[in-house]
């Protein structure tokens, strides 16, 4: 043989969505559309045609999906993921003869020219695929005969053109002349809250409304119905579990921990147990248990944080010594993430000979707590573990059990984030955090959604965490809260906050670090939980608007508008399915007024250059008739500083 294939004449590249080659699977959540597209041509000018298929992995049909053309060689077909799992797409394209045939002929016929030899090419074409499909032969058959039968070319050429024709010729394709793409790739399709969510994180020790005791999961339980009507649906904690004796943190991260201080709880493990033990004073596991049911009568899911290191006491460390890495004076170097020191815990040795025990002993923690009925993790650190292991361990618990969500925790290199989210991890922390100006805003979005990372990463932005008190809230007190949570919520479908201290506004840094001073980590608080807070009152307003807009429910369906002044940012968010559209602009200046003017790509919104349509502000309330696609605002951040504007066409509007 010449050459292998040597009939298939169509080329497909560049083949999406995809991850390293197939390497990785994509992500996508259930009732989301997901387009499956690539570059599709052939030499010539004949018609081409091109399918999707797409099965559930496992599976042995393949459902298959036309492909429409839609510019310059880009052909795409839109696949509706209605079943949680692992899917499997290919792609596969052909000269398209009879479409270039039917095109040529009735291109003759309106131009008054004799089709009759045409007509008989078209009767041998519909024998040909008669004789290659049997199921259809009669039909193809006995149209080939009518081409040649019609005295009045005109009936031949309705024939040619007619549907059923065409629909029979396009499913029964000459089979040698397919090209098919030769790499089947993946998409695993997860539950909305891997798309969607809002996180609220507490540490349930600070819950107590009696300053004379240590908080409690019941503690917790009386919360829940503040957070949840403050519109959360994840409520996240810091580990639970007995916390290290030895080494034990003190006040502001201080090396010597007073008598009565509590520790970190990231330091896992004493006499007590480790990471399946429940830190005693918190409550039982079955106090833990009810208030997971509890939580979830609210819609609120509680996410545990898994962090893989171990207190000096911890029981691993004497049970599994082979899981450290020992130093010639008998002592385990503490953990790190530079420049950050751990000296209260120690860090597990990925290189152990006993790496297989470690692994399984590792995954049981998760499959541990998922048998106490969690479905959400944060994991602590991932980047100072192993690639591999994350792979695996995410696989296996995934493919049991499709609803649990892995966000990872790792504010680190660029690459090594994205690899983590490659491996399997279904959220991840990002830069929002530091993300500030404008320019910063929209260059950090536009690698987020413009580049392949859409297709894995998925960002949960974090205004601030226990561990990061930016500088934004510091200089910028109440308005810069209140301005960078709009931001998390309008930006990424999915964010959180370090609750408490963000909503009552508490911003006094540890000196000239960017952390909160009598940090929580290391000491009780007891908040007044039932203060009216401003900030409160917005991030209220924002999670409710959240939920009631499916624009923001999304990520990836941003678009910026030009702004005439750089404190003000504009992005555009659309649902077209709910027919939603929101316009949110933002002062990025928390001391002073800021205007300017916004220009819209109003193509996006079906508006004319022209054309009068209103703007509703859910966020600080007024509506604006606005015009076309250059438009006034003004922002005072002490009254609001951002609108989120929904647009409403004047005929719905009138109505
Ligand atoms: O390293 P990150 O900044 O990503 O922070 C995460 O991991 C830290 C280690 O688990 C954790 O640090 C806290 O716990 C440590 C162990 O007890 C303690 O030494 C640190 O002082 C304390 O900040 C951090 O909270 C977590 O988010």
């Amino acid at each position: 043989m010449l050459y292998p294939g040597g009939k298939k004449r169509v080329i497909i590249t560049n083949v999406s969505p995809k991850v390293e080659e197939g390497r990785f699977p994509a992500k996508a959540v259930v009732e989301q559309d997901v387009i499956i597209a690539a570059d599709i041509f052939s030499d010539g000018h004949d018609a081409i045609a091109a399918s999707a298929y797409i099965r559930t992995a496992g599976e042995r049909q393949w459902a298959e999906l036309p492909m429409r053309f839609v510019i310059n060689d880009y052909w795409q077909a839109v696949f509706r993921a209605t079943q949680k799992g692992m899917h499997e797409f290919r792609v596969t394209a052909w000269v398209d003869h009879y479409t270039t045939w039917k095109k040529g002929v009735k291109k003759k016929y309106d131009a008054g020219q004799d089709v009759r030899v045409e007509l008989q090419i078209g009767a041998e074409l519909l024998r040909d695929a008669a004789s290659k499909n049997k199921g259809e032969a009669d039909r193809l058959n006995a149209w080939a005969a009518q081409l040649l039968e019609f005295t009045d070319p005109g009936q031949g050429v309705l024939l040619a053109l007619s549907n059923d024709v065409a629909a029979v010729m396009y499913w029964h394709r000459d089979r040698d002349t397919i090209t098919e793409y030769p790499v089947t790739y993946r998409v695993e399709v997860e539950r909305k809250k891997a798309g969607f969510s809002t996180w609220y994180e507490l540490f349930p020790r600070s819950a107590s409304p009696d300053v004379s005791r240590h908080g409690t999961f019941r503690d917790v339980a009386k919360l829940l119905p503040r957070i949840a009507r403050m519109g959360f649906d994840v409520l996240y904690f810091p580990p639970i579990h007995p916390i290290g004796e030895v080494n034990r943190k003190g006040k502001n991260n201080s090396l010597t921990a007073n008598p009565g201080d509590p520790g970190s709880p990231w330091a896992i493990g004493n006499r007590l147990g480790g990471h399946k033990a429940i830190h005693p004073e918190l409550g039982s596991l079955a106090d833990f248990k009810e208030l997971i049911k509890a939580a979830g009568d609210h819609d609120i899911e509680i996410a545990m944080d898994i962090a893989y290191q171990c207190a000096p006491d911890h029981p691993y460390v004497k049970q599994h010594p082979q899981w450290f890495t020992w130093r010639p004076d008998g002592t385990v170097q503490y953990a790190e993430n530079p420049p950050k020191k751990y000296e209260d815990i120690l860090p597990f040795n990925f290189e152990t000979d006993d790496w297989e025990n470690l692994w399984k002993e590792l995954k049981s923690v998760v499959d541990y707590w998922i048998d106490a009925g969690i479905r959400v993790f944060r994991i602590d650190n991932p980047h100072t573990k192993a690639f591999a292991f994350w792979e695996w361990m995410i696989r296996e618990v995934r493919e049991q059990y499709p609803d649990v969500i892995f966000l990872a925790e790792a504010f680190t290199r660029p690459r090594v984030m994205e690899r983590l989210a490659k491996a399997g991890f279904n959220q991840s922390y990002t830069y929002f955090t530091w993300r500030n100006t404008k320019h910063e805003i929209e260059q950090y979005m536009t690698e987020l959604t413009g580049t392949e990372m859409r297709h894995y990463f998925r960002p949960n932005f974090w205004p601030n965490t226990p561990d990061i008190l930016p500088p934004i809230l510091t200089h910028g007190g109440e308005n810069a809260h209140i301005m960078r949570v709009v931001l998390a919520a309008t930006l990424s479908s999915n964010y959180g906050l370090y609750g408490p201290v963000y909503e009552f506004g508490i911003n006094t840094p540890h000196g000239a670090k960017e952390e909160y001073l009598d940090n929580e980590k290391y000491e009780i608080k007891h908040w007044e939980w039932d203060q009216y807070t401003r900030i409160g009152d917005i991030i209220t307003r924002l999670n409710r608007i959240r939920r009631e807009n499916a624009a923001l429910q999304s990520t990836w369906n941003i678009q910026f508008a030009q702004t005439s002044n750089d404190q003000i940012t504009c992005y555009v968010k659309i649902d077209a399915d709910a027919d939603n559209q929101l316009i949110i602009v933002v002062n990025l200046d928390v001391y002073h007024t800021q205007a300017a003017h916004v220009t819209l790509p109003v193509g996006m919104l079906g508006i004319g250059h022209h054309e009068p349509y209103m703007v509703v502000d859910l966020l600080g309330g007024g509506k604006y008739r606005w015009v076309g696609d250059i438009n006034y605002v003004e922002l005072n951040p002490y009254q609001m500083p951002a609108h989120i504007f929904k647009v409403v066409k004047l005929q719905q509007h009138e109505q």
